[in-house]
């Protein structure tokens, strides 16, 4: 059975087509990344699977259930960290969890779960004195109540520093090990690369790629983009870096010229416009990145969709946020 199955979705709010003929399967035990730019319609798309809105067209599947019929034991079975969650001032960290517990009828350890989130020794404070992490830590505390069998974390990093970050995806991993489904909406790239299994990139309502981690950076290739200042170039020096092996353009405007290449490529590159009589001043080279297969997803032209399931995860990966 899948976790999360979305098929055919449309959702519209007056002239917006938020979500559009939205197909998605998200099988139980995965790690999903949901990203996309600002507007794209993940939340919206999130809002579906826990009824806050209903599909204008198509079905939702949550844990087998219909979300408008089983709300009650679709969200029973569901932890959610919601974007921009909001604590109760006057309640103490400890309180909020006692709370989340008694409305799941869970069997939960308030201490162990502050413990889980860093909030040790924090939890008899008054939650509105807070920071912006800490309130996130808390929020994600309140989700784990009741080992739900699907967790909707919507941009979990958020606030949180580089150290917070890691500890909740090591809390995102150990869910996934127990056998939760876990969909982990962002925009920061680096973090959806860093813990989830496979990503789905959402760009005006519809689904633009659905890739394993791994078959995405495999999409990105090995490519160079080597930028040389030069004097001196003409047809015949370009022609020359054109025939060497593993490279694929090159091209010149003026003094600037670009030649995408296999990294292993560039001595050669810079050898032959010599070899032609053009003067090297400088030389810069960037390889591609997955940030460069998300950009193209988000902002430019469409690239050819991918499409694969399964694939292992990175840590540390750079941050980099998709569209903004
Ligand atoms: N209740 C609503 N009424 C009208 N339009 C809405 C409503 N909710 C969302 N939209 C519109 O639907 C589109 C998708 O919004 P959504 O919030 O789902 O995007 P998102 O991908 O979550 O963006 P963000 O990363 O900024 O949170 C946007 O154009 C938004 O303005």
């Amino acid at each position: 059975m899948a976790a999360i199955e979305l098929d055919g979705v449309d959702k519209r709010f007056g002239d917006v087509l938020a979500v559009d003929g939205l197909d998605l399967t998200v099988p139980e035990g995965e790690v999903f990344g949901f990203l996309g730019p600002n507007g794209a319609g993940k939340s919206t798309t999130i809002n579906l699977l826990l009824d806050f809105v209903r599909p204008t067209a198509g079905t939702v599947r949550v844990l087998g259930m219909d979300p408008q019929a089983d709300s009650v034991a679709v969200r029973e079975r569901t932890g959610v960290l919601p974007e921009g969650f909001s604590t109760y001032e006057r309640l103490t960290g400890r309180e909020h969890l006692e709370f989340a517990i008694e409305s799941k009828a869970a069997d939960a350890d308030p201490d162990a779960i502050l413990e889980r989130v860093g909030l040790d020794g924090d939890g008899d404070r008054k939650a509105g004195g807070y920071s912006k992490g800490m309130a996130q830590r808390l929020a994600l505390g309140m989700a784990l109540i009741g080992e739900p069998d699907l967790l909707i974390l919507d941009e979990p990093s958020s606030g949180l520093d580089p150290a917070g970050a890691k500890e909740m995806r090591d809390i995102v991993r150990e869910e996934a090990d127990r056998g939760a489904t876990v969909f982990f909406s962002s925009h920061v790239l680096g973090q959806v690369e860093a813990v989830c299994d496979s990503v789905g990139i959402m760009r005006d309502g519809t689904l633009v790629a659905r890739d394993s981690v791994e078959g995405l950076r495999e999409a990105v290739g090995s490519g160079a983009t080597l930028s040389i200042t030069a004097t001196g170039v003409d047809d015949d020096a370009l022609a020359g870096v054109r025939a060497l092996d593993g490279v694929d353009t090159a091209t010149a405007e003026g003094d600037a010229v670009t030649v995408q290449c296999d990294p292993e490529a560039k001595t050669a590159v810079i050898g032959a416009l010599e070899d032609a009589g053009v003067v090297v001043d400088d030389f810069s080279t960037r390889e591609s990145s997955l940030e460069d297969l998300f950009l193209a997803y988000t902002e430019g032209e469409t690239p050819t969709e991918t499409h694969g399931s399964g694939g292992d995860t990175d840590d540390g990966a750079a941050e980099s946020e998709v569209g903004r």
